[in-house]
């Protein structure tokens, strides 16, 4: 079938698979190849949208007045002498907070319970975690299975195994923005704390220091003043105290009858060695043996070592943290880039192990009752995001004792700009910063996907030792990997789906690399009898759990999706993985296809080759890049505050980045390079939105403010409009010397005594400045040349990507056991080879690179800045017209209509540049 589709080559692949793979087959004979139908005369959308990346979450309840708000000033308690000190009270702390413990901790946010029923509605957190209902045997997995029954592990065994679920994350690339954290404040009644632990008395609500709080400032004298100097009170629970007890009670009683698990703990704390480690997982897990690289790595994080670890996806990397979070006194603290993926990551958490997330779009409650649990040694396991990092409260929690003992990174290659899927958040985890702010122990950096520039990075910012690498192949060798070349893809695509092997399989994945693809792509496929959902981030975040949770209970056969749809899904049987569009990267790919054969058993992958996508895709890996002269402009604005050093300064991100064309992303990039580049010139903090406008309901103005410090501060910031006060918000802040949180907090108060109300608007980047550059043309000559490094980089990548495809279909001798369409041995002898650092695209002698000039470009360039003449051009803005990329400054809604947008797409982005240039000059030199 693939040959007929493709190549014209008639090979059966039936009996290639069992040549090439000892991998279990599905057990399915190939039927005949039908014979190829007559090409429809298909014509799609040409106008495909680019992926648009989530928004957070926004959340509905109303905010109520926090007892702790603006009372950083006091101090946490003590923490109470058993949590975390003693190590041998581990065991003991595991059995206090059990399986039903575990799955409480992990519930009582309410943003949590939300995420786990917008995943499975059927799931009903109330009546699987308020307790004292009467306890069915292991709660935790029964939970977990209520939720997310769907994707069965099969290869479990299923005897010893307590049946777990996976949950399946829905994945998608947040933006920096999306992700960053957002301060939530309180709102609403205890409705999300549903159940509220009071483990070791230690249940009452307190407060943080933070860094401001310990500068006495008027306001924060006026604040004591006003209080009478009295702490806040804490909120007593006598209801949430009482489930608490009752609940520990019972897994007290529970921990009785499991005391073969405390016993493994215990003996492999003392001794790890493989036997111990071998039976607890017996015991946790039911697996009867470590795969590949797990023993190694759980040995040397026990041992307290950093540790780099490489293993292919599904390989199970999880079990190289949790199983020495069970064994260290400390907490371990997991890194993870997704929302979704820490929820599924914490959801197949073992039951003895209580977990917890921090995560932006929890309230300021579910944060501090997280805090607490932390507190109060009821979490071994904590997930956050790397923007968490910016969160001073956050870091304080550590200061006051809390053991680290260690911090996994998952997904660690986003810490390198090279690799394919950098973040810059992840820039801040350098081994510097986690061991001087957190005093952490050890670091384990886990991926599937690093090239060997990218290990170098990774080792050397989070100071690995090069012992302690742990690399098996990147691999699978059960995946059958096809690549042709392909004219009409979606005739293509329906013609696959309707032979063998895939006419059989009961879960695929169709890639796509627009979010409008992935939706026409699946109503023709509905429409030819295919049931089939799209899936991409642009679709509301409910719309994509429905999807999700349909395929993983496999009454979708078809997802069509953009890389969203990825990282972390576990569901085990996906038989087929297809690229309709060109990865972006090899490593894109693996990921990819790694969603395919998770159990182990045959899986195949086809990709369709088709250059115009490349092209297009290559074209937008240039929507990043800046000119130097906007980027001095830029870092001219982010230095301008008046007060400079020491003053909180914010910049609106999106006007800001409609002022300078540039992305918003890159824009917070520059910022994280400004703050842990070689020279710290800033601080960033938690990112807010600081532009708000006043309303007085009460008092007068005027009266307010003789009483109020902080309305006093308004009054003489605002700007007076329609009647209303209008202020930025970091200006009450600088001028009150206090944080941009504490003026939130204050008006927040005042807001609920019913004196005023307030809209704030212009998300914006925060921060304080340390130090002013001496020399901003060279910093700003140094940050874009990184920048066109890390641009550059990515465009090998595609090029090393197409490279591989385009040897397949044209360069292939089929001698290595090749055959037809189906090209595993040479793919995976170029990913070796990339991963290895010996690839070089000239192998192939096929690379199709863009063309390097066209007769009619200079002409066309001179036309369109005459017809334009009234908009500022830079070279990177006509070049982008030209190519068809929407920019902050150029967006396609205004752009998209011009005659000459994306029409020299297959000319080389640099040369296209060049032309602008020059005519650009020419324009000046005539004064036009
Ligand atoms: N030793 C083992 N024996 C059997 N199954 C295992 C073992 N270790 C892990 N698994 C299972 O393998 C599956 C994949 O594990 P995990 O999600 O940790 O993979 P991963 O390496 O993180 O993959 P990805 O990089 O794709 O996210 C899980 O269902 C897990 O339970």
């Amino acid at each position: 079938m693939y040959s007929q589709l493709v190549d014209g080559d008639s090979d059966s692949e039936g009996s290639l698979i069992s040549d090439i793979s000892a991998s279990p087959p599905r057990g399915r004979s190939p039927s005949p190849p039908p014979p190829p139908p007559p090409p429809p005369e298909h014509r799609p959308n040409p106008k495909h949208t680019a992926t648009v990346k989530p928004k957070p979450p926004k959340s509905k309840a109303k905010p109520k007045l926090a007892a702790s708000a603006c009372t950083a000033a006091v101090s946490p308690p003590p923490l109470p002498s058993a949590a975390l000190s003693d190590p041998h009270g581990l065991v003991s702390r595991i059995a206090a907070a059990p399986a039903l413990v575990t799955a409480t901790s992990t519930v009582s946010s309410s943003s949590f319970r939300r995420l786990v029923q917008s995943r499975n509605p059927s799931f009903d957190p109330a009546a699987a975690f308020s307790a004292p209902t009467p306890a069915p045997t292991l709660a935790p997995t029964e939970i977990a299975t209520a939720a997310t029954a769907q994707c069965p592990a099969p290869d479990a065994p299923p005897q010893t195994r307590p049946k777990r679920v996976h949950p399946n994350s829905v994945s998608e690339v947040v933006p920096p923005a999306a992700e960053a954290e957002q301060p939530k404040r309180p709102r609403g009644g205890a409705e999300g704390n549903f159940v509220r632990l009071n483990i070791n008395g230690y249940g009452r609500r307190r407060t943080f220091r933070n860094a401001q709080a310990r500068r006495p400032t008027k306001y924060r004298s006026w604040r004591r003043q006003r209080h009478g100097g009295a702490k806040p009170q804490g909120r007593g629970d006598e209801e949430g105290d009482f489930v608490a007890e009752a609940m520990i009670e019972r897994e007290k009683k529970r921990a009785g009858g499991d005391g073969g698990v405390l016993e493994a703990v215990e003996a492999a704390r003392e001794d790890p060695s493989e036997q111990n480690l071998e039976n607890l997982l017996r015991i946790i897990y039911g697996y009867n043996s470590f795969r590949e690289g797990q023993l190694e790595a759980i040995q040397k994080v026990v041992a307290g070592e950093s540790t780099m670890l490489v293993l292919p996806t599904g390989a199970g990397k999880s079990l190289c943290y949790q199983v020495p979070a069970m064994i260290l006194p400390g907490l371990t603290l997991v890194v993870s880039p997704l929302l979704s993926l820490m929820v599924d990551q914490l959801m197949k958490l073992p039951a003895f192990l209580p977990g917890g997330f921090l995560a932006s779009n929890q309230t300021s409650d579910e944060f501090h009752e997280t805090l607490q649990r932390l507190r109060g040694g009821e979490i071994k396991v904590l997930f956050v995001s790397p923007e968490r990092f910016l969160n001073e409260e956050f870091l304080l929690i550590f200061r006051d004792g809390l053991q680290i003992s260690l911090v996994a990174i998952d997904e660690a290659h986003c810490i390198s700009e090279w690799s394919h899927n950098f973040r810059p958040s992840y820039l801040r985890l350098r081994a510097s910063l986690l061991r001087r702010k957190l005093n952490v122990q050890s670091i384990l950096a886990m991926t599937a996907t690093a090239t060997t520039q990218t290990l170098e990075e990774i080792v050397t910012v989070l100071e690995i030792p090069s012992d302690n690498l742990i690399k098996t192949s990147q691999i699978r060798d059960n995946l059958q990997l096809f690549i042709s070349m392909s004219n009409n893809r979606l005739k293509d695509l329906l013609l696959l789906l309707k032979a063998s092997p895939f006419v059989d399989m009961k879960s695929i994945i169709v890639y796509c690399k627009f979010q409008g693809e992935t939706d026409y792509v699946s109503k023709y496929l509905c429409d030819n009898n295919i049931t089939a959902k799209s899936y991409h981030s642009g679709l509301l975040m409910k719309n994509r759990n429905r999807v999700q949770e349909l395929f993983c209970s496999n009454k979708i056969r078809v997802v069509v999706a953009t890389v969203a749809f990825g990282m972390g899904l576990d569901k085990s049987d996906v038989e087929g993985v297809i690229h309709y569009s060109l990865p972006e990267s090899l490593e894109e790919y693996i990921q990819e296809t790694g969603r395919a054969g998770r159990d182990g058993r045959l899986s195949y992958c086809h990709l369709f080759l088709d250059s115009t996508t490349f092209y297009k895709s290559r074209s937008l890996l240039h929507s990043d890049g800046v000119d130097e002269y906007a980027m001095s402009k830029f870092l001219f604005q982010v230095f301008s505050c008046e007060n400079s050093v020491g003053c909180i300064c914010s910049l609106v991100k999106e006007s800001t980045s409609r002022k300078f064309d540039i992305k918003e992303e890159v824009l917070f990039t520059v910022l994280t390079q400004l703050e842990i580049g070689g020279q710290q010139y800033l601080r960033l903090l938690p990112q807010f939105s600081v532009t708000c406008t006043l309303y007085f309901h009460k008092t007068s103005p005027q009266l307010l403010a003789d009483k109020d410090v902080l309305v006093r501060s308004v009054l003489d910031k605002s700007e007076t409009k329609g009647g209303h006060f209008v202020f930025d918000m970091t200006k009450v802040a600088n001028d009150l010397s206090i944080t941009v949180n504490e003026v939130f907090d204050h008006l927040q108060q005042l807001k609920f005594s019913g004196e005023i109300s307030f809209e704030l608007k212009d998300p914006a980047c925060i921060y304080v400045i340390l130090k002013k550059p001496d020399d901003l043309n060279a910093l700003s000559a140094d940050i874009t040349r990184w920048l066109s490094e890390v641009e550059n980089s990515k465009i090998s990548k595609l090029d090393a990507m197409f490279d591989l495809a385009n040897f397949a279909v044209k360069g292939c001798q089929r001698t290595d056991g090749c055959s037809g369409s189906q090209h595993t041995p040479c793919i995976q002898k170029k990913i070796i080879q990339y991963f290895s650092k010996n690839y070089s695209t000239s192998d192939s002698g096929q690379c199709t690179q863009p063309q390097r000039g066209s007769p009619f470009l200079q002409a066309d360039i001179k036309v369109f800045l005459k017809s334009n003449s009234f908009a500022k051009f830079t070279p990177r803005a006509v070049a982008r017209i030209m190519h068809g990329i929407s920019s902050p400054a150029f967006p396609s809604a205004t752009w998209s209509k011009n005659h000459f947008w994306g029409r020299y797409l297959e000319v080389d982005f640099p040369v296209v540049m060049e032309a602008a240039k020059a005519e650009l000059v020419k324009l000046v030199g005539k004064g036009e």
